[in-house]
C-alpha cells in the first residue's frame, strides 16, 4: 500500500477545494442563466428546466464535498474557523430552503412566482463568499507547497551535507594516503638524486613505518646502498693512505727521513733542463765512515748519519734538492747557483760539521768530518754525466786530505 504524506494529503484536498469552488461558482451562474431563460420563455423551456433541476443536484453534490472538506480542516487547519463560516454562509437555511423551493417548482412544472432580481441579489452575495473560500483554499494549498518545498529543502541539504561528510570521511584518508604516498616517493628520488652525486647524508631511517613492502624495501636498499658507498668511501681513503704511505716510503730513506736517490733523481729528470741552468750538483760523503762504525758501533754510525740529514734539513733553502745517496753517501742540487757560490756554502757547510758531534751514552762524543765533490750544471746538462763530474771531485777532495770541497775541472777527467 502506498503511504502518502500528511502534507500531501492536505495539499490535495486544498486543490480540491478550490476546484469545487470554482465549478459552485459557474454552477450557481449558470443556474441563474437557466432560471432567466425559463422566465423569458413563460415557463414553457423544458431543456432549461432540466437543465436547472441538474445544476441544483450538482450544486447539492458539491456541497457536501465542501462539507467533507470542512470536516477534514476541523482537525487540521487553524483557518478552520473562516472556511467554517464561509461553507455556513454558502450553504445556509435560507440557501438551502430557495434550493429546494426552485426545485420543487421546477419539478412541478409550474415556476412562474420566480423573482429573477431576488435570486440574482442571494447569488450575487454568495459569490463573494466563494471568491472568498477559494482564495483561502488557495492560501492553503499555497502554505502546505512551501512548507513541502522548505521540507524538501531542508532534505535536501541534509543530504548534500551527509554527502560531504561522507566525501570527507572516505575520500581524505585516500588524499592523505596520497599525500603520505608522494612524499615518501619524493624522499626516494632525493635520496636516489644525493646517492648518485656520492651525498651520503640521506634522510631515510629504516623501520620507519610506511605504506607497502615495496616501499619499505626501496628505502632499506637505498639505506644499504648508503652504508656500502660508506664502506667504499673508507676503504677508498684506505687506499689512499697506503698509496701515500706506500709513495713516502719509495721516495723516502728508512733512516734518516730525507728523499732518497729514486726521488732526487725523479724530481730532477722530470724538471725542465732550463730550471737547472747555472745550478750546482755536490755530492758529499762522511770522512773515515767506516772507523766510526768499527769504534763506536754501527747504531752511532747510524746516529751520525741521522744527525747530518737534520742538519742538511737546517741548512739548505727550500728549492734546493737533497737526498741520501747511498751508504754514507749524499747529493745536493743548490739551485740558480754557480760552481763558486756552491763551494762557498758548502765550504761553511764542512765549518758546521766539524763543530757537529753525536753524543754517546757512554758520555763520548763523535766528530766527523766530510767531503765534498762539485759539479756546475748548464742547460744541456746530462745528470748522470753531472754526477761522474762531482764524483770526481770528491775523489780529488779524499785524495787531497778529506774535509774540503773541490770544483769539478776538466783536468780530473782523467781520474
Ligand atoms: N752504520 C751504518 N754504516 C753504513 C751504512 N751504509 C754504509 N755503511 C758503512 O759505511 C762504510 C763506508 O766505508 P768506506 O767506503 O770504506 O769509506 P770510509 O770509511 O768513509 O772511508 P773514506 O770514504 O775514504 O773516508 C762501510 O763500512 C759501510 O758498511 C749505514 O746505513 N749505517
Amino acid at each position: 500500500m502506498i503511504r502518502i504524506p500528511n502534507s500531501s494529503i492536505e495539499f490535495m484536498i486544498s486543490v480540491q477545494g478550490i476546484r469545487l469552488t470554482n465549478r459552485l461558482y459557474s454552477s450557481f451562474t449558470e443556474l441563474i442563466d437557466q432560471l432567466i431563460d425559463i422566465c423569458k420563455s413563460n415557463n414553457t423551456d423544458t431543456d432549461s428546466k432540466i437543465k436547472a433541476i441538474k445544476l441544483l443536484g450538482g450544486i447539492d453534490e458539491i456541497k457536501d464535498r465542501l462539507i467533507t472538506i470542512q470536516k477534514f480542516y476541523l482537525n487540521n487547519s487553524n483557518e478552520i474557523e473562516k472556511i467554517n463560516d464561509l461553507v455556513n454562509e454558502i450553504f445556509n437555511n435560507n440557501s438551502e430552503k430557495a434550493n429546494k423551493t426552485i426545485y420543487k417548482e421546477l419539478v412541478s412544472m409550474k415556476y412562474n412566482d420566480i423573482n429573477i432580481q431576488q435570486i440574482n441579489v442571494f447569488y450575487l452575495q454568495n459569490k463573494q463568499h466563494i471568491s472568498l473560500l477559494s482564495q483561502l483554499l488557495l492560501k492553503q494549498a499555497t502554505d502546505i507547497a512551501n512548507n513541502q518545498i522548505n521540507t524538501s529543502k531542508i532534505k535536501i541539504y541534509t543530504m548534500v551535507c551527509f554527502l560531504i561528510i561522507f566525501f570527507l570521511f572516505s575520500i581524505l584518508p585516500i588524499i592523505m594516503m596520497i599525500f603520505k604516498l608522494s612524499d615518501a616517493f619524493s624522499l626516494i628520488q632525493k635520496a636516489i638524486l644525493q646517492l648518485s652525486n656520492n651525498d651520503l647524508n640521506i634522510n631515510l631511517k629504516e623501520n620507519q613505518r610506511r605504506f607497502s613492502f615495496e616501499l619499505d624495501a626501496i628505502i632499506s636498499s637505498l639505506i644499504k646502498l648508503k652504508n656500502i658507498q660508506i664502506e667504499k668511501h673508507l676503504l677508498e681513503n684506505k687506499n689512499q693512505q697506503l698509496i701515500h704511505q706506500l709513495k713516502l716510503k719509495s721516495t723516502t730513506d728508512y733512516l734518516t727521513s730525507i728523499s732518497n736517490r729514486r726521488a732526487f733523481l725523479e724530481t730532477i729528470k722530470h724538471s725542465s733542463p732550463e730550471y737547472f741552468n747555472h745550478s750546482s750538483l755536490a755530492i758529499i760523503d762522511i770522512d773515515n765512515f767506516k772507523q766510526i762504525n768499527d769504534k763506536f758501533g754501527h747504531a752511532s754510525g747510524d746516529e751520525v748519519l741521522i744527525k747530518f740529514s737534520q742538519l742538511l734539513s737546517l741548512f739548505f733553502r727550500k728549492n734546493d734538492l737533497f737526498c741520501r745517496y747511498g751508504g754514507e753517501e749524499f747529493a745536493i742540487l743548490l739551485h740558480d747557483c754557480d760552481h763558486i757560490l756552491a763551494k762557498n756554502i758548502l765550504e761553511k757547510l764542512c765549518t758546521k760539521v766539524r763543530y757537529l758531534s753525536v753524543a754517546l751514552p757512554s758520555g763520548e762524543k763523535i766528530y766527523f768530518t766530510i767531503s765534498i765533490g762539485i759539479a756546475e750544471m748548464n742547460n744541456k746538462f746530462d745528470i748522470n754525466q753531472t754526477i761522474i763530474h762531482a764524483d770526481k771531485a770528491l775523489y780529488h777532495s779524499k785524495a787531497t786530505g778529506k774535509d774540503r770541497v773541490t770544483v769539478y775541472t776538466h783536468e780530473m777527467a782523467v781520474y
